[in-house]
């Protein structure tokens, strides 16, 4: 048991703490599974790239995809900065992959 859930003992704020527990790692879950996901398409945008001689990054994507983030975070009441440096985060990630795609191709 948790320290939070100790403290509350049995009583209505325990239960709501739980449930939203419970809901926090069902979203956690699909997260994995949506990162999962959009790491075995850039698995193979890296192969596609490395096979035709292009480079890792591409700044002109990221500006596009950055931009459209920002504006579906703000309509969804998410902070924009959160949202760019969340997809900062996952893009260096998918960067330093290709990267090592490249290198094992012999680019
Ligand atoms: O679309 C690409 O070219 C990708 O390599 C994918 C991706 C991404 O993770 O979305 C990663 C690196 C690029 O700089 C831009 C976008």
């Amino acid at each position: 048991m948790s320290e939070a859930e100790n403290k509350l003992g049995e009583s209505p704020a325990l239960s709501e703490l739980k449930a939203l527990r419970a809901s926090i790692d069902n979203i956690d879950a699909a997260l994995v599974h949506m990162l999962a996901e959009r790491f075995k398409c850039t698995q193979k945008v890296g192969v596609l790239k490395a096979t035709n001689d292009l480079p890792p990054a591409d700044p002109a994507r990221e500006k596009i995809q950055i931009e459209r983030l920002r504006q579906l975070a703000g309509d969804a009441n998410l902070d924009p900065d959160f949202a760019e440096k969340f997809l900062n985060f996952i893009v260096k990630e998918v960067i330093r992959h290709h990267e090592a795609i490249a290198a094992e191709a012999g680019n």
